[in-house]
């Protein structure tokens, strides 16, 4: 089941909004609706947000994201396609069904903290839960308990306007937190904050997002952050979704010279993950094997080393070449394992720019291992890598079993 399901989306505004939509489905363009006075502000928008996901939508100014976002949350109705909260559509609810998805399913956050000035921090973070008809008491602990995730425990009696601009942002967060939907929506929420702050909050939302499996989708027209905060992004240009997919996938794999072009600045040291680089490894022992299969690898691949997994393909370590042919000289049967050489282990996620420092440390290849600890690749040599370093397709089960036989 989808948290949020968009279908074939659109809304033109203008006149004859229905007709707009048969022109684009007929081949018209955003300009050809202009020309006749209506506005393509979304095309044929579909995509699918899974629970706890964070779903970017990244766009420039006009390419339709505040559009697309409003009509998540039914506060525009749609031309055509269709919405749907946790698989139920939201067509043909009604003004009292819309206002209960966005009481129970959905709430927002904007850009300008959309704060009541004249209340208080608390009863600004209380103000869903007052909607709800929460009880004072309830209100505030609730409330309470939402401004101390946030980091603004003993805040809760000041006026916003006594608070920087970051923390009002916070109060934001914590009112959506405070309102206990699984959904948030998050409208350029960081823009209007100074970058060292709006790092700030990038890193507040993942961390709050890890542990309280909240679905976002989070609407932004900056580049670095849709790819810091979004498992997956979905790419807007004109009216139209050009692509969607994860970080890595639009930096190695644009669907579009458009998409290419907007990539094309991205720091992909931040970006890029180990996982993404790492090399199938081919050249795997496993810890049972003898000093002869080693051997046998070796001629085979001609490898200078070998790695070393144990049971469950954890990792053991490594062995070079000469350690090989000494334990062939000397006619073991085993590995000797005090001649297998530790090797730096890395999780799939860690961002490259980090390996430099493992590299750095240990001067020898990396592991590079999935959530279960499983040897899922290699990096060679991690001194050599550039940005532009190409994918490796990644073997499967069979291909690493096959190493081993
Ligand atoms: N109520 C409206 N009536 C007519 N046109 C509209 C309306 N709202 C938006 N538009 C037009 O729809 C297009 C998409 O606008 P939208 O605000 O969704 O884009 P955006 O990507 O959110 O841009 P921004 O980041 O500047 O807010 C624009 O051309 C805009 O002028």
């Amino acid at each position: 089941m989808s948290a949020i399901k968009a279908a074939h989306l659109y809304k033109v505004f203008g006149k004859r909004p229905e007709s707009g939509v048969r022109r684009l489905r007929d081949g018209a363009t955003r300009a050809d609706l202009q020309q006749q006075g209506m506005t393509a502000a979304v095309i044929d928008a579909t995509f699918e947000v899974d629970p706890g996901e964070i779903f970017v939508v990244m766009g420039l100014s006009g390419s339709g994201k505040s559009t697309l976002i409003r009509m998540v949350n039914g506060l525009l109705p749609l031309t055509d396609g269709e919405i749907y909260i946790h698989d139920k559509p939201l067509s043909g609810l009604g003004k009292a069904g819309l206002r209960q998805v966005r009481r129970d399913n959905v709430s927002m956050v904007f850009q300008h903290f959309a704060l009541l000035p004249h209340r208080t921090v608390g009863e600004n973070a209380a103000y869903a839960l007052k909607i709800k008809g929460l009880n004072r008491a309830d209100r505030e602990k609730k409330a309470g308990e939402a401004l101390e995730m946030v980091g603004l425990g003993g805040w809760g009696g000041y006026k916003p306007s006594e608070l920087s601009g970051g923390m009002q942002q916070r109060v934001g967060l914590a009112r959506a937190l405070a309102a206990g939907t699984d959904i948030m929506l998050m409208d350029e929420a960081f823009s209007a904050l100074d970058p060292l702050i709006r790092r700030g909050m990038q890193d507040q939302l993942i961390e709050l997002q890890q542990k309280l499996e909240k679905t976002v989708l989070f609407i932004t027209h900056d580049l670095n952050e849709a790819m810091r905060l979004g498992d997956r992004i979905a790419m807007m240009r004109d009216g139209r979704i050009e692509q969607i997919g994860t970080a890595e996938e639009i930096l190695n794999d644009p669907a579009s010279n458009y998409v290419s072009r907007f990539v094309a600045d991205v720091d992909r040291t931040r970006v890029l993950t180990a996982g993404s680089i790492a090399e199938p490894p081919y050249e795997v022992l496993g810890s049972e094997q003898g000093p002869l299969m080693a051997q046998k690898i070796l001629r085979e691949h001609q490898p200078s080393w070998l790695l070393v997994v144990g049971r469950g393909r954890k990792p053991v370590g490594m062995v070079w070449e000469d350690d090989v042919a000494r334990a062939v000289r000397e006619g073991r049967k085993d590995l000797p394992f005090s001649k297998v050489h530790e090797m730096p282990v890395v999780h799939r996620d860690t961002p490259i720019n980090e390996l430099f420092e493992h590299s750095a440390k240990h001067l020898a290849p990396l592991v590079v291992t999935d959530d279960d600890g499983r040897v899922e690749g290699v990096i060679p040599r991690v001194t050599l890598l550039t940005a532009a370093t190409p994918v490796v397709e990644q073997e499967t089960d069979e291909d690493l079993e096959g190493a081993h036989a």
